[in-house]
């Protein structure tokens, strides 16, 4: 069975469409990429599997469950979560606590340390800093642990970002552009968290321009080109397809 599968998607703004009609399955611990020029739809049709937008019209199943009118929280709740293109980490938060207030459990008061005093609730956030500080280390951020997230760089966002729906314990995640505005240092190094992610059986659906980066995680890439599925395949021969070709500036894939 198909961990998520999307059913004729359209989503509309006005009287543009930004998606139209796209299908996709992904299978458990499938990794999928999603290439496609500006403006494609790419991030649109994310935000119709997460659930910030619901679509027009077509269905997102998971695990054979009909979710398409599902908000986020369920979906994450059932180990469906996003990242987004900009990293929205909290600026003036440490990057530890980034990770603590994605926890599902935390409310944003347990961190200031006010009236958290019955030692159930201390257990409880004990084992959260836990998980969070193991979820650093496995991101080699251990040592930004501290530092407020406003000041890493674009790469280290990028990995926070990680990090925040990691504490979500998720079966797939929608990465949108991992490595936009990320050093090539970096690069290698999320690509390694993903790959062995992976190898955990974790499921992914990447965007990204970053078509090299990209093809050397993706089993599997679609490209899409004004809100349609271009072409769908094996990565390699996707990229050498005429259309794609033709889509991306007439051949300088
Ligand atoms: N909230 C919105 N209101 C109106 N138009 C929108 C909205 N969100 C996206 N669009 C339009 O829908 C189209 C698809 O946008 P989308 O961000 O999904 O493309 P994309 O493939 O992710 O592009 P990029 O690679 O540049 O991030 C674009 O023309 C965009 O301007």
């Amino acid at each position: 069975m198909s961990l998520l599968q999307a059913q004729d998607i359209t989503r509309r703004f006005g009287g543009f469409t930004a998606v139209d009609g796209v299908s996709l399955s992904l299978a458990p611990a499938e990794v999928l990429g999603i290439a496609g020029t500006n403006g494609a739809g790419k991030s649109t049709l994310f935000a119709s599997l997460a659930g910030q937008q619901l679509p027009d019209s077509g269905q997102i199943r998971w695990l054979g469950q009909d979710i398409s009118q599902a908000p986020p929280h369920q979906r994450a709740r059932a180990g469906l979560v996003r990242t987004f293109q900009v990293p929205r980490e909290f600026k003036s938060l440490s990057v530890l606590d980034n990770l603590l207030v994605a926890a599902p459990q935390v409310r944003a008061e347990t961190l200031l340390g006010t009236f958290w005093t019955s030692s159930a609730a201390r257990q409880q956030e004990r084992a959260l800093v836990e998980k969070a500080e193991q979820v650093l280390e496995f991101l080699n951020l251990s040592r930004v642990r501290d530092t407020l997230a406003g000041g890493l760089s674009g790469g280290q966002k990028k990995l926070v970002e990680l990090g925040r729906v990691l504490m979500l314990e998720p079966r797939c995640i929608l990465l949108d552009e991992p490595f936009a505005g990320v050093n090539p240092v970096l690069i290698d190094e999320i690509s390694e968290r993903i790959r062995q992610l992976h190898a955990r059986g974790l499921a992914f659906i990447i965007i990204e321009h970053h078509l090299q980066a990209l093809k050397a995680l993706a089993g599997r890439l679609i490209v899409m080109d004004r809100g349609r599925i271009l072409a769908e395949g094996e990565p390699e021969a996707v990229l050498n397809d005429a259309r794609v070709q033709e889509a991306y500036m007439g051949g300088v894939v």
